[in-house]
């Protein structure tokens, strides 16, 4: 046996007991006997893998993986599968104002899904728009999706369309928070939403453009059109990076994650931990407190990490992906609560501003706002996140 690895029997956890303690601490390198954790779960001692990398070895001497004595005792685990309801809509037209990394990257895998008619790209840029089109339906030919792609920078493009993506605009670069674009952005916004507002007054309009929650309160403003129809991109985004690291910290698959971040796109972002699973058990049966935090950073900092190594320009293929998800919310090929960046009245005793919430969506953009039940720290964190937008906005 390597020098300094302990075997973890169940004299451990009694001793634990009697000393008044509730918890097991697992190092690397441990080996815990399934006498310990039979021990443990009757005595409700909990076994953390503490800073444990790989938690718990193999067995080699008649011991077992603490992981694989944490997974025979859970009850069997099934990944819950996305439903794919069989009545989702096809959209007629799909436009997206932007035509750079993300809003490319939206229609390339818009057209890949096929779940629309037509995809029109608009971008300020001459000739960017037309080329990612062109570039789209060369690529039908491989896919034989019937998805049709134009683009060009006339804003009459958009006419007729059921969905406008926006993405138009700056990203930031290193050293600049997203919230350094509120001046650059607003006026990028405030264009499309008047292309919008006279082009396609019966849209829903998802707003990806940055700082996400302060521009979606921007598109409001300018096309005049309710709350139901102006959705902001951001915390889909923000719940695959939680459950990504997630993941990745208990060793487990992205499908075995249930996570949402809410709050707003920024510093003030707020994975949900109390509502977190893994497997379907809270968080603290997989990872210890400070590798959940670890997990909660990563998920606030993932934007700037990327955004960090690329030096020039920020994340676009998970972004796009996120957006993809809303707009199947809308057209009912998901269902289920997903975070969204809506104008909030009253819903978690918030009203008048932009914050990402767990929302109900459907053909006509939200439904309904679902108000789960956080802890004080959490609802405290929503509501630090609404003064923070406010005040960046003037409200
Ligand atoms: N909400 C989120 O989670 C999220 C995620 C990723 C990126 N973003 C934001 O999305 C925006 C776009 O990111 P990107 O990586 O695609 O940037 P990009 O630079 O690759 O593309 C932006 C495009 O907008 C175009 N544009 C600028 N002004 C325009 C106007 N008035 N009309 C039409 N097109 C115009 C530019 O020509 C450019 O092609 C940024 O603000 C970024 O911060 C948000
Ligand atoms: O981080 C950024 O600036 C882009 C985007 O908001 C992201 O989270 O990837």
């Amino acid at each position: 046996m390597a020098a300094g690895r302990r075997v973890i029997g169940a004299e451990h956890v009694e001793e634990a007991r009697a000393r008044g303690r509730i918890v097991v601490e697992i190092l690397p390198g441990d080996i815990v006997t399934a006498l310990a954790s039979e021990t443990a779960q009757r005595l409700g001692i909990r076994l953390v893998d503490g800073p444990i990398e790989r938690p718990a070895v193999a067995r080699t001497d008649g011991g077992t993986s603490l992981r694989r004595v944490l997974y025979r005792r859970s009850p069997k685990w099934v990944a819950p599968k996305p439903a794919t309801p069989r009545n989702a809509r096809r959209l007629t037209k799909l436009a997206l104002i932007g035509a750079g990394g993300v809003g490319g990257t939206i229609g390339h895998l818009a057209a890949n899904a096929d779940l629309v008619d037509e995809i029109a790209l608009i971008d300020i840029t001459p000739g960017l728009a037309e080329a990612v089109a062109l570039d789209l339906n060369h690529a039908s030919g491989i896919s034989r999706t019937r998805a049709r792609a134009v683009g060009g920078t006339d804003a009459a493009l958009v006419s007729g369309a059921d969905v406008v993506v926006v993405t138009a605009g700056r990203p930031r670069t290193p050293g600049m928070s997203r919230a350094d674009l509120i001046d650059v952005n607003r006026r990028v916004v405030q264009a499309a939403a008047e292309a919008i507002r006279t082009q396609a007054p019966g849209a829903i309009v998802i707003v990806v453009t940055n700082p996400l929650d302060e521009m979606t309160v921007e598109m409001l403003r300018a096309t005049g059109f309710p709350r139901e129809r102006v959705l902001g991109m951001a915390g889909t985004l923000d719940s695959s990076r939680f459950r990504n690291a997630l993941a990745a910290a208990a060793g487990v698959g992205p499908a075995d994650v249930e996570a949402m971040t809410l709050g707003s796109h920024g510093d003030e972002m707020a994975p949900i931990v109390s509502l977190s699973r893994i497997r379907g058990r809270p968080l603290d049966v997989f990872l210890s407190p400070a590798r959940i935090d670890a997990c909660v950073k990563d998920a606030v900092t993932g934007g700037g990490q990327v955004v960090a190594l690329r030096k020039s320009g920020s994340a676009t293929l998970a972004p796009a992906h996120a957006a993809i998800e809303l707009i199947d919310h809308i057209r009912g090929a998901r269902t289920g609560p997903v975070p969204v960046s809506v104008m909030l009245d009253g819903e978690y005793g918030i009203a008048g501003v932009v914050l990402g919430v767990p929302c109900h969506l459907g053909r006509a953009g939200l439904v309904s706002v679902e108000e789960l039940k956080l802890t004080d720290a959490e609802l405290a964190a929503l509501r630090a996140a609404a003064e923070a937008i406010r005040s960046r906005l003037g409200l």
